[in-house]
């Protein structure tokens, strides 16, 4: 146990265990990173192949210890995987049954450890090992709380029975009390979402992994702001009846001894003028599957006539990026456009004077990325809850155009072309219009009280559910 009501001191000691991705994994340790600012001490479960690539992020080794999870096979899964950059989606399941089959290791860490608080998001069973060590637990949610909103609590609940599917339609309703009606799926959007309520043999739902997970908690906490999404928090709230703690952003800090953009970037874009290179990324996770989306992106991008910069996985069925570029596009786009299947430093390339346009998947990390830079924002979500995040940014912020998509959830590079101008050209409205609200939007977050504000009143709402 910390030092924690024994000494006087307020130290706590805290065990995280998120679920087995990165997304995940990076979103716990940039927290752990603050609460260890904050002098607490947290010990972190992962598994042993993902230790070498999340040690980097850790910012206080004195205070933050790794103890690496041994994930057992499961028939069915590929041999030796650990983390979801294993499994094709379609398995996850799996790897959710591995990491359940982790319970009696964790037990036995707790156990030793005797910690004052245990984070998990998806190992709904936390509770029932941490309560008997006197520990309290908090399920941390590092995806948006629109998406939680929709499709994550109590009045969301559906039956999936003997594997038939539901409509469309059903799976695009919000459950009753939702908030919002912008913040919202079209039904051929909800299709992507009927995995969630999909029940597989052992294990169940993963509907009802998540309530379970969110109703034996103590505390519920968010990766969010009330400035963005206070309406859905509160209603998670109401759902649960559980106290929801907000966390703020969380954005990474910049690691030391790396605060320069690669040289053959920062290089690339001096050569271009202020505002006027459109930064292209899609994530950590390959998203764009087919080839013909892949090269619709490109030709958009080069039918804008501006200079661009894309970091994008390849899409299915091709190993390179370079496989997958349209007929000709290397030629008519030298000088102007580069895609590359690598990874950048985004969130310098978003401060880079040259770069005046962000295309993004809106992933959760992205669009607070984005919030902070001056960027103009277009948002090409490719699924459920990215589509929320973006639907959130253009229809509730205001704050960045979303691509059209055609009834069949394609989008053209004419679309693509036509967001990007919408928010570039000179005199536009609508880049008008974006641009002045998402300059308020910078103000606020950005304010240099605004982080801090948050993690202070989370670390003094933890401190009081410790002690209660
Ligand atoms: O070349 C790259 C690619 C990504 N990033 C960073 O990686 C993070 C990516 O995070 P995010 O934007 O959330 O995207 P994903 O990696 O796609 O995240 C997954 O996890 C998110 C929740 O954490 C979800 O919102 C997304 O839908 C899901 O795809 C961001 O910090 C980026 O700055 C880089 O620095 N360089």
């Amino acid at each position: 146990m910390g030092d924690f009501g024994s000494d006087g001191s307020s130290s706590m000691s805290v065990v995280m265990y998120p679920w087995l991705a990165f997304g995940h994994m990076t979103a716990f340790l940039h927290l752990s990173n603050k609460l260890a600012e904050k002098g607490h001490e947290i010990v972190f479960l992962l598994p042993k192949k993902a230790l070498d690539q999340v040690k980097p992020l850790n910012l206080y080794p004195n205070l933050i210890t790794f103890h690496t999870i041994s994930i057992p096979h499961v028939k069915g899964l590929p041999p030796g995987a650990e983390t979801n950059s294993d499994v094709p989606f379609f398995l996850t399941h799996l790897l959710a049954v591995a990491m359940n089959q982790t319970r009696p290791e964790v037990e036995t860490i707790l156990r030793t450890n005797k910690p004052d608080l245990v984070f998990y998001d998806s190992a709904d069973w936390i509770p029932e090992i941490a309560r008997p060590v006197g520990a309290k637990t908090v399920c941390y949610n590092t995806v948006s709380a629109a998406s939680i909103a929709l499709t994550l609590v109590p009045a969301a609940e559906r039956e999936i029975i003997d594997g038939k599917e539901m409509s469309a339609e059903e799976l695009a309703k919000p459950p009753l009390g939702y908030p919002s009606s912008k913040v919202v799926l079209l039904a051929r959007e909800a299709k992507t979402l009927s995995f969630v309520w999909r029940r597989h043999e052992g294990i169940g739902s993963f509907f009802n992994g998540k309530v379970t997970a969110m109703r034996n908690c103590d505390a519920i906490a968010i990766r969010t702001c009330r400035e963005t999404e206070g309406k859905f928090c509160d209603y998670i709230e109401s759902q649960y009846n559980r106290p929801v703690y907000l966390t703020g952003p969380v954005l990474p800090v910049d690691e030391p001894n790396k605060t320069s953009l690669e040289p053959r970037w920062a290089d690339w874009l001096a050569k271009f003028k202020p505002g006027s290179v459109v930064f292209c990324a899609f994530g950590s996770q390959p998203v764009v599957d087919k080839i013909d989306q892949f090269q619709e992106l490109c030709l958009g991008l080069e039918t804008t006539g501006l200079p661009f910069l894309v970091a994008i996985k390849p899409p299915s069925g091709v190993s390179t990026v370079e496989e997958a570029l349209p007929e000709g596009f290397q030629e008519r786009v030298r000088g102007r456009g580069v895609v590359y299947g690598g990874w950048v430093q985004q969130p310098m390339i978003l401060d880079h004077p040259s770069v005046g346009c962000f295309v993004s998947h809106c992933g959760f990390g992205s669009m607070w990325e984005s919030l902070m830079s001056d960027c103009q924002m277009v948002l090409v979500p490719q699924h459920g809850e990215q589509i929320l995040n973006a639907r959130l940014m253009a229809e509730e912020m205001e704050v960045a155009v979303e691509v059209e998509r055609e009834e069949n959830g394609w989008f053209s590079r004419r679309s693509l072309e036509d967001a990007v101008k919408s928010v570039m050209g000179e005199g536009s409205e609508v880049g008008e219009k974006v641009r002045k609200n998402h300059d308020k939007w910078r103000c606020v977050l950005s304010d240099s009280g605004f982080a801090d504000g948050y993690i202070s009143k989370f670390e003094q709402n933890l401190t009081d559910l410790v002690k209660s």
